[in-house]
């Protein structure tokens, strides 16, 4: 296929002109920045060759195992934070006589996608990339994809083509169970793999939704309709692992009113305990497809319905609504995707979940799913960071608190 001059043109004409907004140093939203990405994206598309194409995005499970590899010889530590460079052969020594041959093609790979920047035949320095990895999160997040969710990911094709493309899999029968050669959900795989629990738990204390950055004022919901004076109860945090969204709450909002429950399997619990839970949040130890603390203000689901598809959500909301009473708002942070257009991120965050028997939600589907469950939608919240950390706000038809602007 010969190039499309005309689409390189138009699409260097339109980055240029998403540029602006940074030239003119005025704030860009978010929507400006994806606008921008994505017309970058679709520029490198038009300028490579078909076939380069194709290997560029084959090549991706390459350069996967080379940052992979890079994470796990700590090279992003011992590569100096200062921007100096470092060499091959300071490397290996670092790395306690490590192969030279060996990193040098890991860091070529690593290079050649940008990460980190190749100053010399031999050396190599930090650069804008490899520095998004300099965060508590980000590597435990990066290998935690790697190590584990990636066996299941990469086990969709043979899982479709297993049930002949007829089944979408669910939490009990799915890619997982192919990727892992399991009979077992992927919760209880990682509970007889202490391990992995441990690495998933801490991994689930990272990230940012619905902490501090959460979409959901959650101080003006408790301030209109108060928890009861006495043993009120403001949030049950279901599915809240070790307290993190509760902690964050409470950072952000120091001024609630009314108990904080954290509601979690019973080994996730005493490890949350284990690990220095706060005293201001009190224990439910048990399943949420169980009875739940009755007729809190809040109850709040974070990175809880992803893991199930509509007819386990269903059933999980259902449950809920027995507890909740006509006061009480059902708070979910999760993405919400585009019904059209869908961001790349959010769409793969979506296999990941389908991976594993769950999914990430449409505007429709989350329309859906509320209402399937004899909920209204009252509001779906976003802030700057757009759909990726939005909150989905139901309540009872029988709903007499305030409407939240
Ligand atoms: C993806 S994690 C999210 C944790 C936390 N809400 C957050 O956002 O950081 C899902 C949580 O749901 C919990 N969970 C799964 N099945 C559960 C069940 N049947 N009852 C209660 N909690 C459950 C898991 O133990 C885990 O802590």
């Amino acid at each position: 296929m010969p190039t499309d001059v005309n689409a390189i043109i138009a699409l260097s004409k339109e980055v240029a002109e998403l540029s602006k907004k940074y030239e003119s140093g005025a704030e860009v939203s978010k929507n400006e920045q994806n606008a921008l990405v994505h017309a970058a994206e679709k520029l490198a598309i038009a300028v490579r060759d078909p076939d380069e194409n194709m290997y560029n995005i084959a090549g991706q499970v390459s350069h996967n195992a080379a940052v992979r590899s890079a994470i796990a010889m700590n090279l992003f530590d011992f590569i100096p934070h200062d921007g100096s460079e470092i060499t091959l052969d300071e490397l290996s020594k670092k790395l306690g006589g490590a192969n030279k041959e060996l990193l040098g093609r890991i860091l070529r790979a690593c290079a050649s996608t940008h990460l980190f920047e190749q100053t010399g035949v031999e050396s190599y320095k930090q650069n804008m990339l490899s520095r998004a990895y300099l965060t508590d999160d980000n590597i435990p997040l990066a290998a935690q994809m790697y190590d584990f969710i990636s066996h299941a990911i990469l086990a969709i094709p043979e899982f479709g083509s297993q049930t002949d493309w007829k089944h979408i899999g669910d939490y009990t029968r799915g890619p997982f169970q192919v990727g892992f050669r399991t009979e077992l959900g992927y919760m209880e795989y990682l509970q007889a793999n202490p391990q992995r629990i441990k690495s998933w738990n801490a991994g689930m204390r990272l990230g940012r939704i619905g902490h501090r950055t959460s979409a959901f004022p959650f101080q003006k919901a408790l301030e209109l309709d108060p928890p009861a004076a006495e043993g009120g109860i403001a949030v049950v945090d279901v599915g809240g692992g070790r307290g993190q969204a509760l902690e964050g709450i409470r950072q952000d909002y120091p001024d609630i009113k009314g108990r904080m429950i954290l509601l979690d399997l019973p080994g996730v619990i005493t490890d949350a305990k284990n690990n220095g839970l706060p005293q201001y949040i009190e224990t439910a130890p048990g399943s949420f497809f169980d009875p739940l603390p009755q007729g809190a203000r809040l109850y709040h689901f974070r990175r809880v319905l992803h893991i199930w598809g509509q007819q386990k959500g269903k059933e999980l909301l259902e449950n809920t609504k027995k507890y909740m009473d006509d006061y009480s708002r059902i708070v979910i942070a999760d993405m919400v995707l585009a019904d059209v257009g869908c961001l790349r991120d959010l769409a793969m965050q979506d296999l990941n979940m389908m991976s594993l028997g769950g999914m990430e939600r449409s505007e429709s589907e989350w329309k859906e799913l509320i209402a399937s469950a004899g909920l209204v939608l009252n509001k779906i919240w976003y802030n700057h960071d757009g759909p990726k950390h939005a909150v989905v706000e139901a309540v009872l038809p029988t709903y007499k608190g305030h409407k939240l602007d």
